[in-house]
């Protein structure tokens, strides 16, 4: 399997290899690294599918509020997840996950002042705050405020708790810059949590602008590829569109491996059976592996040389190349240690 051979790669990484990649937490904090290849909702308000959470192996695993969740049952979808997040956050070493979200109401909905009334009664936070339909920067001060009235603002502002957040419609598109900067800039001024991840809702964005979902899906090529753009400009990590069709896989293998191509680091998904194809497809090839670390390793050689551009393998190498391999490392240096 394409996960294995890569892990496997990863493995016969020597010590002088990890040592050499370790100088560069300061470029990117390797520990902090939470790979998100697939990222599975799971509704709220199902607590059969919640009992399942602590044996799922998706990456990210979105306690889900919003649209998976019926208007009639988000009441009883945000007592389950208050006593979900309690548990699985005291075993959270026992979680086969790397990250337990919950996805809030939007600003817009109206709703998420009940949501994160009742959340906050949990004991514990999530892992990630997710909130869905960004559509301007204004919104974010929305989110803060209420999560600081509820919370308190200790509890919301001296957290490792991280922010991913949605952008669904040409609005949000379109101002996707001054979204992500003042999402950073929000952590960086006051300690809110942190953006790290920014999602594509496809089916939102295609309900705003009036688009039709075909088979090929090209209504998406534009927004698809200036949403990773963005993030990548941001130093996000880019979550791809949900795959809807359940009994298609060799579909969802296809967009998944085309979302890869495209500079996506991972894709939503709705089903566990979903979940390890879209793992696969996220995952580096051992060739790329072996490439990423043995150009970690020239690079330290030729820095302490005093060179920031070099020959390896033919190819001119210099930063932006160092910064490829170092998310190549550190996505196979967790999935490593978790599998
Ligand atoms: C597109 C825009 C968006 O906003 S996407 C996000 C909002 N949507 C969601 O949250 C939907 C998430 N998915 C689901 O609710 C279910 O997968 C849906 C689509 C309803 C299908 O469920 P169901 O008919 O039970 O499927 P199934 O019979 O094939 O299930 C087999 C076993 O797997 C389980 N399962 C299913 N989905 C999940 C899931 N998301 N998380 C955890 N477990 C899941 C089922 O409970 C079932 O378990 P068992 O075999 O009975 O023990
Ligand atoms: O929230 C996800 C979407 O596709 O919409
Ligand atoms: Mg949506």
């Amino acid at each position: 399997m394409r996960s294995t051979i890569a892990v496997d790669g990863f493995r016969k990484l020597t010590a002088m290899s990890r040592a050499t990649v370790s100088q560069f937490a300061g470029v990117r904090d390797l520990v902090k690294y939470v790979p998100r290849r697939a990222l599975l909702y799971i509704p709220g308000s199902n607590q059969k599918m919640l009992d399942k959470v602590p044996n799922i192996k998706a990456d990210c695993v979105v306690l889900e509020l919003e649209d998976g969740v019926a208007m009639t049952s988000k009441h009883l979808a945000r007592q389950q997840v208050v006593k979900s997040v309690d548990r699985l956050m005291t075993n959270r070493h026992d979680l086969k996950c790397f990250e337990l979200g919950i996805r809030v109401n939007s600003v817009s909905s109206g709703l998420i002042e009940e949501d994160v009334t009742e959340l906050s009664k949990a004991e514990h936070l999530p892992n990630a705050f997710m909130v869905p339909k960004v559509d301007s920067s204004e919104e974010l001060a929305a989110v803060f405020d209420v999560f600081r009235r509820h919370y308190g603002a200790k509890r919301v502002m001296d957290t490792n708790t991280r922010l991913v957040i949605w952008i669904e419609s040409a609005r949000g598109m379109l101002d996707m810059p001054r979204i992500l900067a003042s999402a950073l800039n929000l952590h960086k001024n006051s300690g809110f949590f942190k953006l790290d991840a920014v999602v594509f809702g496809s089916d939102d964005y295609c309900a705003d602008i009036g688009a039709q979902r075909s088979a090929d899906g090209n209504e998406l090529v534009w927004a698809r590829q200036r949403f990773v753009a963005c993030c990548k400009a941001f130093q996000l990590q880019a979550i791809d569109a949900v795959f809807i069709d359940l009994k298609d896989m060799g579909g969802l293998k296809k967009y998944s491996e085309e979302g890869h191509r495209w500079g996506f680091t991972g894709k939503q998904v709705i089903h566990p059976s979903q979940v390890e194809i879209v793992q696969n497809a996220f995952m580096p090839t051992a060739e790329k592996v072996e490439w990423a670390t043995e150009l970690v390793h020239a690079f330290s050689q030729h820095e302490s040389q005093g060179k920031g551009a070099f020959q390896f393998r033919g190819q001119m190498i210099d930063r932006p190349l160092l910064l490829q391999a170092l998310n190549i490392v550190q996505m196979v240096e967790r999935v490593g240690q978790q599998s």
